[in-house]
C-alpha cells in the first residue's frame, strides 16, 4: 500500500514539468451572522504543468471555493495563488472553468456560445479562424453536425459537451473542473469522462476537477487530493495513480492495484 502513495510510481508524461498552479498558505474566511467562518486556512498546493488532479473532500469542506479562489471569481483572504510563476489578478481566459451546469446563452447556438469567449481571446483572428476553431472544439466533444442547433433544443448531456468545449476553445494554461458531470446519467458521465480525457491528453492542459465520486477521480487523474473537513480545511492526503495513458476504462477498473487506490479514498472519506 506504501507504495501508493510514493511520488516515483509517478505517471512519465510529468517528469521534469514545472508548477503550472502555485497555492501558498491559502486562506478564505467567509463573514457570517454569527461571525468570521474559516473555510480553508494554511492551504499548500503544487501542481504541475500537464498534471491532472481530482479533489474529493465531504460535503461543505471548501473544494468549490477553492476551485473559484484559483479561477479569481472568490477574493483571496490570505496566502496567494500562483499561475505559471505570476500572482493572480481577478479572473482571466488563462483559467477556463467548467460548472456543474454550462449555463449556456439559451437564444444563442452551440458553436455561437463557444464564438463568445473565443471572440475575447483571440480578437485578431479572422471570423473565419474564429469560427474553424469553435467547429474544431464541438467536433472534438463529438457535436460536428450540431453547431447550428439552438441551447435549448440540446440535451444536457449535449450542453455540457459544449461547455467543455467552450473552456478548451480558450486555450487555457488551466482548466478547472467543478463536478462538471454531476448531473448527468452513469452513461453519458462515462461519455464525456472519455471525451474530456482525450481532448485533455491532446491538448496537455493542466486540470483541476472537483468530484464526489471516487471512481471518476481515479480514471481521470494523476493524483487525487483529499481535503480535510472543514472548517480550517487543507490537504489532508494525496494519492498517485500510476495507470498507463491514455486510458481505458475496462484497464483501469481491471488492474490488480484498482481497488486498493479505491479502498485507500474511501476509507479517507470515512474517517
Ligand atoms: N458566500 C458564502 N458565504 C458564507 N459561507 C459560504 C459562502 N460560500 C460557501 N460558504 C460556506 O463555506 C463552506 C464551503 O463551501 P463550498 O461550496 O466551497 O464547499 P464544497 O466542498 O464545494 O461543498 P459541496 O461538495 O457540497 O459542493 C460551506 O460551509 C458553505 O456553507
Amino acid at each position: 500500500m506504501e507504495a501508493l502513495l510514493k511520488e516515483e510510481h509517478y505517471t512519465p508524461h510529468l517528469e521534469g514539468k514545472p508548477n503550472m498552479l502555485v497555492c501558498k498558505n491559502l486562506k478564505k474566511v467567509y463573514p457570517t451572522p454569527k461571525g468570521e467562518y474559516v473555510v480553508l486556512d494554511d492551504l499548500q498546493l503544487k501542481i504541475r504543468q500537464g498534471e491532472f488532479v481530482s479533489i474529493i473532500g465531504h460535503s461543505g469542506c471548501g473544494k468549490s471555493t477553492l476551485l473559484t479562489m484559483i479561477a479569481g471569481l472568490n477574493p483571496i483572504s490570505g496566502g496567494n495563488i500562483q499561475v505559471d510563476g505570476a500572482p493572480i489578478i481577478g479572473a482571466g481566459p488563462d483559467r477556463a472553468v467548467v460548472f456543474q451546469s454550462p449555463s449556456l446563452l439559451p437564444w444563442l447556438t452551440a458553436l455561437e456560445n463557444v464564438m463568445i469567449g473565443v471572440k475575447q481571446v483571440f480578437p485578431k483572428a479572422t471570423k473565419a479562424e474564429k469560427i474553424e476553431i469553435c467547429k474544431y472544439y464541438l467536433d472534438k466533444v463529438g457535436l460536428g453536425n450540431d453547431f447550428d442547433k439552438r441551447a435549448t433544443s440540446l440535451s444536457q448531456g449535449m450542453q455540457q459537451r459544449v461547455g467543455i468545449a467552450r473552456a478548451f476553445a480558450l486555450k487555457p494554461k488551466i482548466l478547472l473542473l467543478d463536478e462538471p458531470f454531476g448531473m448527468l446519467d452513469s452513461l453519458t458521465r462515462g461519455e464525456l469522462q472519455d471525451v474530456l480525457l482525450e481532448i485533455w491528453q491532446k491538448e496537455k492542459i493542466t486540470a483541476v476537477a472537483i468530484t464526489h465520486d471516487v471512481d471518476e477521480s481515479i480514471f481521470l487523474a494523476d493524483r487525487v487530493i483529499m481535503m480535510t473537513s472543514g472548517p480550517h480545511a487543507k490537504i489532508g492526503d494525496e494519492l498517485f495513480i500510476p495507470f498507463k495513458r491514455p486510458r481505458n476504462r475496462r484497464d483501469v477498473l481491471e488492474h490488480p492495484e484498482y481497488y486498493d487506490y479505491r479502498g485507500y479514498l474511501i476509507d479517507f472519506l470515512n474517517h
